[in-house]
């Protein structure tokens, strides 16, 4: 059982600008996508798009069961955002925490189901030695882990996560992609994961949507990590090259000192 989300010539504008524009791709039961591009190139906006929280100006978004017969959004989805600060005091465990991504309240009425919902969730992110641990305390790739159990409780099909490295050392981040990676393959999840570390997509990520000014490429990573693709995105001389096996995307027009996109180390 899985889902296909299916973006058709999607485009947002907001206050007259154009954010997206005609932005078509889909993501199968199992597929893992990258999703990369400078700051403001989009990528929350599609997230919201995708969520439901933001009406596209064209186009449309469509979530389709195995028999290609479209099911509702919010049975399907489970979204994990941008990192955020939890109170370091909050009186809480990262159980029970988890557990609010349950449908309903959990402490009063918790069925087997429930429980086994937030192990498994547990299971998946590496999280058991975690579970009684106050959640305003632990770290930020632990903290990480654990937003993403929240997510993963509702048993989502399709996994939206919105740069869920950031902050986080190199250590933290292959861990929380290779996680994902295995929840990805494991159990068939759609994954979308936006991050500003093309090589951390790259190892992962079976296709990449790669946005800039509301224009993408799409594709297999080494189909869209060219030259004259990146050029043609930009709309300026862009060089995509390997340096010690790493992906390195340097601009090499008028803008040649401006970075155009970080490659998990400092520019
Ligand atoms: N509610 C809004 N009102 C006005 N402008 C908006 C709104 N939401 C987004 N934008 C604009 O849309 C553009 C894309 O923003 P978005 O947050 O989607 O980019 P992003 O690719 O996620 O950036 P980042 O990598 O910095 O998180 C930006 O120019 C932003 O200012």
């Amino acid at each position: 059982m899985g889902c296909e989300l299916a973006a058709r010539e999607v485009s947002v504008h907001i206050n007259g600008k154009p954010i997206l524009d005609h932005i078509s791709f889909s993501v199968k039961p199992g597929q893992f996508m990258g999703i990369i591009g400078p700051n403001g190139a989009g990528k929350t906006t599609l997230f919201r798009v995708l969520l439901g929280m933001l009406d596209p100006t064209r186009g449309s978004v469509s979530f389709l069961n195995d028999d290609q017969q479209p099911v509702k959004r919010s049975s399907v989805i489970g979204y994990v955002p941008q990192s955020r600060q939890i109170d370091p005091e909050i009186p809480m465990t990262a159980e029970d925490f988890i557990s609010l991504g349950l449908p309903h309240r959990y402490r009063f009425w918790s069925t087997s189901k429930d429980r086994q919902a937030i192990s498994e969730a547990l299971r998946l992110t590496d999280s058991f030695r975690l579970a009684n641990q106050p959640v305003g305390k632990l770290s930020g790739g632990e903290r990480q882990r654990i937003y993403l159990a929240q997510a993963l409780v509702r048993q989502p099909q399709i996994l939206l996560l919105d740069e869920p490295t950031s902050n986080l050392d190199p250590g933290a981040q292959e861990q929380m992609a290779s996680v994902v990676d295995r929840i990805c393959r494991e159990r068939n999840v759609s994954v979308l994961f936006i991050s500003h570390d093309i090589n951390l997509i790259a190892k992962y990520a079976d296709r990449i949507l790669y946005l800039t000014r509301g224009h993408y490429a799409e594709g297999p990573v080494e189909e869209v990590m060219r030259t004259e693709v990146l050029s043609r995105l930009y709309g300026s001389p862009v060089e995509v090259m390997k340096v010690d096996s790493k992906l390195r995307v340097i601009s090499t027009g008028k803008n040649a000192a401006v970075p155009i996109c970080y490659h998990g180390e400092a520019q």
